[in-house]
Formats: structure tokens, C-alpha cells, sequence
């Protein structure tokens, strides 16, 4: 299993968790306009860092962008395998979930 898709499933799992036991959980009960609002934020932060070339600045936002695009899926139950599954259409390939036996979650 991939890191993100680790990450995907341990985010999806706070959905149910007490608020007060995890920042995700927090994030998650505050809503998916909050989520997604943190979402941009975290984006504009990667977009300063590349236009500086601060490349280790750009490797930390780049993962900040990564974690609340997968909070902000979360918030609004799109599954990270339906976003695999898209790119991998793109390239004209069958789908990953489908390729390894697994359905979409
Ligand atoms: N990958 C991350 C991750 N990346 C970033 N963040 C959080 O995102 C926040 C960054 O946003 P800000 O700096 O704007 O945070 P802030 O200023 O405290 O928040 P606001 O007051 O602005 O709302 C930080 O508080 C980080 O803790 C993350 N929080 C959790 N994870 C992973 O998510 C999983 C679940 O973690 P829990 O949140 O502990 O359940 C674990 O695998 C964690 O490693």
C-alpha cells in the first residue's frame, strides 16, 4: 500500500473520531468548506515556496498540499482510489483498483 493511501485511510478513519482526539478529526468536524479552505491555504503556501526555489520549503508544502487534498476528498467521501482510478484513465490505462483486484473503496 502506497503512503498516500495510508494516509488516505488513517484520515478516513478520523471522520468518526472525537474532535478533541486528533487535528484531522478536528479539521474534519469543522466541515468541507473549512477543509477546503485549508486546502488553498496550504496551496498558496507551496505556490510562494516555488517562485522562490526554496526547494526544501517546496518538499514541505508540497507534502501539507498532499495531506489536506486528502482531507478535503475525505470531507466530501470522494475516494483517493476514484482519483487514482482518473489519472490512470488519462493515461489510458484500466484502473488501479481494478488492476489489483480491489474495487473502488
Ligand atoms: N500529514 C499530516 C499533516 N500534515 C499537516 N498537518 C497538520 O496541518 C496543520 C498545518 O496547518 P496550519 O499550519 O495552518 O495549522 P494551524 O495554524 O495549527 O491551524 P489553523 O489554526 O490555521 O486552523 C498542522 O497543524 C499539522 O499538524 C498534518 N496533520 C496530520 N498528518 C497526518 O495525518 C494522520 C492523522 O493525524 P492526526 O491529525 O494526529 O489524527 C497522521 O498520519 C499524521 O501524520
Amino acid at each position: 500500500m502506497s503512503i498516500l493511501t495510508e494516509l488516505a485511510e488513517t484520515i478516513a478513519a478520523r471522520k468518526d473520531a472525537d474532535p478533541d482526539s486528533s487535528w484531522t478529526a478536528r479539521l474534519l468536524a469543522k466541515g468541507p468548506e473549512k477543509c477546503a479552505e485549508k486546502f488553498g491555504e496550504e496551496a498558496v503556501e507551496a505556490i510562494i515556496e516555488a517562485v522562490k526555489g526554496d526547494r526544501a520549503a517546496l518538499t514541505s508544502e508540497a507534502a501539507d498540499v498532499l495531506y489536506h487534498l486528502l482531507v478535503m476528498l475525505a470531507a466530501r467521501d470522494v475516494p483517493l482510489s476514484d482519483v487514482l482510478n482518473e489519472l490512470a484513465r488519462r493515461q489510458g490505462v484500466s484502473g488501479i483498483a481494478e488492476k489489483s483486484g480491489r474495487k473502488a473503496q
